[in-house]
């Protein structure tokens, strides 16, 4: 493993905490497509590791910092997160050769005296290990928080909503890698053809739970790479977000909108379900998004699909009564994709739920006189918040006494694991359903 990689990874998680970028696009940004197998993973596991522990690992360091946290310059900070990552959490690196690469990394970024500081805080670390990992159980909302890593105001939230247990084991299933779902495109291959042709590829592969198009990968090195990939047979997507188009199950020949469609998983799930026959309009808020869906659609060979950009606040009168299938997939917390972007922890507020739920409803309550009589109207997230979810369809239920929801349980398999079907709607959680945490609703329109 070489010095680079620990550099590159330093220089990513600046990107993602100096800058904002999201995880996988920094990660994709500094990774340069020469790095040997070992050395992407070691940053990989480096960039998620730090960014999933952060509040752990700062609780560590201020065990052992002489200098208050707030008072250590960023960079130097970084710097000793990813030491104190490797020094706990990776048996496979010895701790001296963790202290003497961050050591490294501090002489190039950093001057003489944060040398010394960083080798001092590392090597402490490194003989109170046993001491430094251990968090005060005496107040339950604290220890989530620390021992998990989530913000606060995040376990505050769910322990009210969910209770202790139940949080606990969210918190603890957030921070660990999500596998990676491919959907089969069946216009072009079949799921038999295409988990043959993985395996004979060396690829682990199996059936997802729910989603009938569903493959799970359980090493899923450089699947992108792969001719089947460029070929269209097939997208990566998660399980839970294939269940909107099962769900949908719209009849060939409909006319479908899709009101926030970037970057098209959705969309082209929909085209695929309808055989290519009918019409669907994919639209997006960003001009710079709706190359994503026409390029997922030109490689899966979805071509009913018509993309535009608009505003889903803004009225269309083309549309009245037109629809036979609407979908809401709206912007959200993607407090369901922690897993899969930890970065989410720490750069959502609070104060985004609220707006964002009024955001949501003005959608929903925008696109209703699109639908036609009988038509559907479905409404997901990725997140686990019922003020984004639940809550935001009993107020618009409440509103509009002409839709209603209708059941969907017979529309998923292995449906006795998901409870909310009980009460007419689907909510996944990582630690229960091994999936991103999703919300979806099928509402019908009666008159
Ligand atoms: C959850 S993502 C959609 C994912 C997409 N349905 C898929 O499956 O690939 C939400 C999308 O809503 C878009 N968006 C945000 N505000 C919007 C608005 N006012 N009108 C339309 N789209 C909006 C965002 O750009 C983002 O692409």
């Amino acid at each position: 493993m070489s010095h680079d990689a620990r550099e590159i990874a330093f220089n990513i998680l600046l990107d993602i905490n100096q800058n904002g970028a999201f995880s996988n696009i920094a990660i994709n940004r500094h990774i340069k497509s020469g790095l040997n197998p070992q050395d992407e993973n070691l940053i990989r596991e480096l960039v998620y590791g730090v960014l999933e522990n952060k509040l752990y690992i700062d609780h560590m360091i201020s065990k052992v910092s002489k200098i208050k946290l707030k008072k250590i310059h960023p960079s130097i900070f970084e710097i000793l997160r990813m030491g104190v990552y490797q020094i706990v959490f990776m048996d496979k690196i010895p701790d001296r050769a963790a202290v003497n690469e961050c050591v490294n990394i501090v002489k190039k970024y950093g001057h003489k005296g944060t040398v010394g500081f960083v080798n001092g805080v590392l090597r402490n670390a490194s003989r109170n290990k046993e001491e430094i990992i251990v968090v005060d159980e005496k107040n339950k909302l604290d220890y989530i928080s620390i021992k998990y890593s989530h913000p606060k105001w995040m376990v505050k939230r769910w322990i009210e909503e969910f209770g202790e247990d139940f949080t606990e084991k969210l918190c603890q299933a957030n921070n660990h890698k999500a596998e990676i779902n491919i959907r089969v495109n069946t216009i072009k291959t079949t799921k038999d053809i295409l988990k043959k042709t993985l395996m004979s590829r060396d690829y682990v592969v199996r059936d997802g739970l729910y989603a009938k198009d569903c493959l799970i990968i359980d090493n899923p090195y450089r699947i992108t790479d792969l001719e089947e990939f460029k070929l269209g047979h097939f997208i990566i997507q998660d399980e839970s977000s294939m269940l909107v188009g099962q769900i949908m199950n719209p009849r060939e020949e409909s006319l479908v909108l899709d009101v926030c469609s970037a970057p098209g998983g959705k969309s082209t799930h929909i085209g695929q379900i309808m055989n290519n026959k009918g019409s669907i309009i994919s639209r997006d808020i960003y001009d710079h998004k709706i190359k994503l869906i026409n390029d997922n659609a030109q490689r899966l060979g979805i071509n009913i699909i018509k993309t535009e950009v608009f505003d889903g606040l803004k009225k269309d009168d083309s549309l009245y009564n037109k629809l036979d299938y609407c979908l809401v997939d709206a912007p959200c917390s993607g407090l369901g994709l922690i897993r899969r972007k930890p970065e989410i922890k720490w750069n959502r507020k609070e104060e985004d739920i609220k707006d964002l739920s009024i955001l949501q409803y003005k959608i929903l309550e925008n696109v209703k006189d699109y639908i036609k009589k009988d038509g559907i109207l479905i409404y997901s997230t990725c997140t686990i918040e019922k003020d984004e979810n639940i809550n935001i369809v009993n107020k618009f239920l409440k509103e509009n006494d002409n839709f209603r929801l209708i059941s969907i349980d017979n529309l998923v398999e292995n449906k006795d694991e998901i409870p909310t079907f009980k009460k007419g709607y689907l909510q996944l959680f990582p630690h229960i359903h091994n999936t991103d945490g999703f919300f979806i609703a099928k509402m019908i329109k009666e008159r």
